[in-house]
């Protein structure tokens, strides 16, 4: 925002005095009123008019609102982990409700006179001004606001030829007014809306139009706006603006006097607006845990748009089908979501009506171009794209980024002197389902195969063949099984969901229909589930699964099922492939792994091997591993079991397999175990019966006690023995706590590195900001900036909790000093530290290397825990819920030296400190 032009003091009277004043001006709003009830109270999802009209208040459901830019789409991915370094966010983020839309900032004096919102397609502006008017009608918020004007600038298009003053502008659209001869607004408090600006088709010239002041003077609908929005006409009057981002720039930023985001709904808000879409709670429960089992259709809900046509699909499913049978419909709910942008593009930008077919040239091409920009682009590893790259693919940068509905311009801020326009997806699943999108219709129109690195010749579609199709489809499989990031994975399902007949019915203006489907399907199922009994990693063959559900195979995950009925699950009917559909079964979002128990599912050691993901996402696995060992010889060598809650019992149980001489095992780990003295002995034990094999043995962060550490290190000096190496560090009675918290770690405050500002309490566990400086000796580890670090050097898995009140960073860092002293970057700002903190309004952020990424998150524990695994390369950050950890965000690198934990303290925000919990 620059500058700023609030509305002068002029004498606003209260609603009393209106109506001592005049009676038939009370009378006038009121009517006002009433109309404004009868024209919001119903909203007509998903598209204007030919949407069901539902009433707003049961639909309408809070929504996530900012103040500022963000600067960014949403970044969340369900594959990928998104590189947030181009899209700086550069400030931190201050959640706005609805009432408060022209209410000051706390700190700020000057009052709001024109807001301008921006959002991208369909993530609520129209139904949020709709919301603001009832309120209003029906007296429910800004009970103080006399008059409020809802324009849409589709409505204002209309009128561009035409001549009005302000007041017969009014009168026109609000015809109460006219009536009632109401002709001098200056005395009320006056707000007008005007929504949809990317709408606008008036020229808005600012600079050349000629200032007016007389709200009766007649002239261009433009000049009225341009001298409403500059503050000349009706200084009194508050403004309120929508836009698709792209278009923003049409109002000069000295025009503005603040500036908001919609960013859609969060997760909890999803979940509402499910509940009030579905009065029968079972039915919302349903839908919103089907939509939860695939987490791209989860993340992209954040659009209410979006939300809206999941869950009327779903909710059109389950009129014939059993909860059970539901389709994983993610190509499906893409392709109406193009659909439905497509229509809204006729209707707003296109002329047309409601009822006109959807497809027409222009939409076509639109889509057709931006899905050879969204191809050639994701090959390359591209999210973002400059004016230059759209000039390459021949797009029309304006209409694409205004009116496709599905691209957007994105504010971006460059260090160098030039700023040049940035733009991208509404987020990358959609780049990655028109690519999809591009590379089916290329193959379909002309035989080419994009993913092929073959030099291709066309051929019409009656010679793509099924063996042509066959191969096109396989060669994706095979492209998207060698990229090292997955960043063909998404892609892939959509490539294979647009295969499928009945998705292609929605896009029929542009899809041909492939023909021999069935064949092909056939194949390609086949194709995929031979892959899947490869060795592949989990991540790739969970992806195939995700794969099969695109194509509606759900062969594979029937067998599991049928097993599973049967239990226990006899070894012989699990192939590889079953193996890891029982492991994906399992793994999906909506399982309860708090106990899993391997003896109910299978006893072989191929199984047992690929089981074990699903053994460690567990909170605790129970397991009979010995029949693995006694049973038959064992190839297996090196076996992991780190992290389980396995305790003396279970390894007794192991332990029963590992002196069977059919074991030979070469590496154990069982780190983090629970393992105390008993199970440690029975592990001795084991060891001396079959002491030719294991060499490596990792009891490290258990409680072995002295006698069973005594026991295994008397096996390290016997010659029969094959162990060399053994690590039992990290012991104590600490480790025995459940989960991360064995890990736990007492921290010290180095004192040395207390800024000026800070001061420590007597008992050293609270670090308090101070206003006034304190008299500390100089220091090279002393910061310069609000923070401080801990002495101790954290090289192993280290856990702990603080409590922070006001604004505080909790913080990973690096110590770097050069010969001056400790290097004052602030925590979270480089790429050597790390950092959390609790947001003003609700939610969390962490920063890493000047990144910051929001965490929305309905509660707000004032209590952060922290779990570094040093070696592993992970840093997590939780907070402590009522006692319960909620995860709010992992970073994954490669720790090059020692880590401390330190405290950062923010904009010297009174009254904050952070204390050091005991646990
Ligand atoms: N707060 C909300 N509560 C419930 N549903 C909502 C909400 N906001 C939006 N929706 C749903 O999303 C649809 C699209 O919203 P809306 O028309 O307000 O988007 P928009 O941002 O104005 O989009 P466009 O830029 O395309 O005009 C609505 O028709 C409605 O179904």
């Amino acid at each position: 925002m620059v500058g700023h032009i609030g509305p002068p003091n002029l004498p606003i009277r209260p609603p009393e005095y209106l109506s001592s004043r005049s009676k038939g001006t009370a009378d006038c709003r009121n009517k006002l009123k009433s109309n404004l009830k009868e024209k919001f109270q119903c909203v007509f999802e998903g598209v204007a008019k030919a949407g069901n009209p539902t009433l707003l208040n049961q639909i309408y459901t809070e929504i996530y609102i900012t103040e500022g830019e963000s600067g960014e789409v949403n970044n969340e991915h369900e594959v990928r982990q998104i590189e947030t370094a181009s899209r700086k966010q550069n400030q931190p983020e201050t959640m706005i409700t609805l009432v408060d839309i022209f209410k000051p900032s706390p700190g700020r004096e000057e009052p709001i006179r024109t807001v301008m919102t921006k959002g991208v397609a369909g993530i609520g502006k129209t139904v949020l001004t709709q919301k603001f008017t009832l309120d209003w009608a029906e007296n429910k918020a800004n009970k103080d606001i006399h008059f409020t004007f809802p324009f849409t600038f589709r409505e204002l298009n209309v009128l561009k030829e035409q001549k009005y003053s302000l007041v017969e502008l009014i009168h026109h659209f609000f015809t109460e007014t006219k009536e009632d001869g109401i002709c001098r607004f200056e005395d009320f408090k006056v707000v007008f809306i005007f929504d949809g600006l990317d709408e606008c088709r008036l020229p808005l010239d600012f600079r050349n139009n000629e200032i007016l002041t007389d709200v009766a003077k007649c002239t261009s609908v433009d000049v009225l706006l341009t001298n409403l929005m500059r503050g000349k006409l009706l200084p009194s009057a508050q403004l309120w603006i929508t836009t698709r981002p792209a278009a923003s720039s049409q109002i000069p930023p000295e025009c503005v006097d603040r500036v908001t985001e919609i960013r859609g709904f969060n997760d909890p808000q999803k979940e509402e607006y499910i509940r009030k879409r579905f009065k029968d709670e079972e039915q919302a429960s349903t839908i919103t845990s089907h939509i939860k089992k695939s987490r791209s259709l989860y993340i992209m809900c954040h659009i209410p748009v979006f939300c809206w046509i999941t869950a009327t699909v779903l909710e059109d499913v389950l009129k014939t089908r059993e909860p059970g049978e539901l389709p994983k419909t993610l190509t499906e709910m893409y392709i109406h979501f193009l659909v439905v942008q497509s229509k809204v593009k006729n209707i707003k930008y296109d002329g047309g009506a409601e009822t006109d077919p959807h497809w027409n040239k222009n939409n076509i091409d639109m889509i057709l171009s931006l899905g050879k920009l969204a191809f050639e682009q994701l090959q390359k590893g591209n999210l973002i794209f400059y004016e230059s790259d759209l000039e390459e693919s021949e797009i029309d940068i304006k209409a694409a980024s205004v009116c496709s509905g599905v691209f957007t311009q994105i504010f971006k801020e460059e260090r160098g002197l030039y700023q040049e326009k940035v733009f991208c997806f509404i987020h990358l699943s959609i780049q990655e389902f028109l690519a999809a999108l591009h590379v089916h219709l290329t193959f379909i129109t002309s035989g080419v195969n994009l993913l092929s690195e073959e030099e291709q010749t066309q051929s019409w579609l009656s010679q793509v063949s099924v063996d042509k199709s066959t191969s096109f489809y396989q060669s994706a499989v095979d492209k998207a099984l060698e990229s090292p990031n997955g960043h063909l994975d998404l892609f892939l399902r959509f490539l294979l969901g647009l295969s499928v007949e009945t998705n292609q019915k929605h896009l029929k203006f542009l899809l041909t229909k492939t023909g021999h489907g069935s064949q092909i399907k056939k194949k390609t199922v086949q194709y995929i589930k031979m892959k899947i009994s490869d060795n592949l990693s989990l991540e790739k063959s969970i992806n195939l699964f995700h794969c099969l559900n695109e194509l509606n195979d759900s062969s594979l995950a029937e067998v599991i099922q049928e097993c599973l009925r049967s239990r226990p699950l006899n070894t012989d009917e699990l192939s590889h492939a079953h193996c890891s559909a029982l492991v994906f079964m399992l793994l999906s979002p909506e399982k309860d792994l708090d106990v899993f128990d391997l003896q109910k599912y299978s006893v072989s050691e191929q199984t047992f091997l690929r089981l074990l993901p699903v053994v460690k996402a567990s909170n605790k696995a129970l397991y009979d591993l010995s029949t693995v060992f006694i049973s038959q010889p064992s190839t297996l060598r090196e076996l992991d079991l780190s992290n389980n809650n396995l305790q003396d019992s279970g390894m007794k149980t192991l332990s029963a397999g590992l002196r069977s001489p059919n074991c030979t095992l070469e590496t154990l780990r069982l780190s983090g175990c629970l393992v105390k003295e008993e199970g440690c002995l029975s592990l001795a034990s084991a060891l001396s019966y079959n002491p030719s094999h294991l060499r490596m043995l990792d009891l490290s962060y258990n409680q072995p006690s002295e006698s069973g550490v005594e026991q295994l290190c008397a096996g390290l000096d016997d010659p029969c023995w094959k162990l060399d190496s053994l690590k039992v560090d990290y012991g104590g009675l600490q480790r025995l706590k459940p989960d991360i918290k064995k890990y736990v770690c007492e921290l010290e405050v180095d004192t040395n590195t207390l800024s000026r500002n800070l001061t420590l309490s007597a008992d050293k566990r609270t670090v308090t900001y101070m206003e006034e400086d304190l008299p500390y000796p100089d220091h090279l580890n002393r910061f310069k900036s609000l923070q401080a670090l801990c002495t101790n050097t954290l090289t192993g898995r280290c856990y702990w909790e603080v409590e922070c009140t006001g604004k505080v960073n909790v913080s990973v860092a690096y110590r770097r000093k050069n010969n001056r002293g400790v290097i004052d970057l602030e925590f979270g700002d480089c790429d050597q530290s790390w950092s959390l903190r609790r947001c003003r309004h609700g939610g969390y952020k962490v920063c890493h290397n000047g990144v910051g990424t929001y965490i929305s998150h309905s509660c707000s524990s004032e209590r952060v825990a922290v779990y570094l695994d040093h070696p592993g390369g992970t840093l997590s950050f939780y907070i402590v819920d009522d006692g319960t950890l909620v995860h709010l965000r992992t970073f994954k690198t490669t720790f090059t030296e020692p880590l401390y934990a330190g405290f950062a303290f923010q904009n010297r925000y009174y009254s904050s400190s952070v204390s050091l919990c005991s646990l």
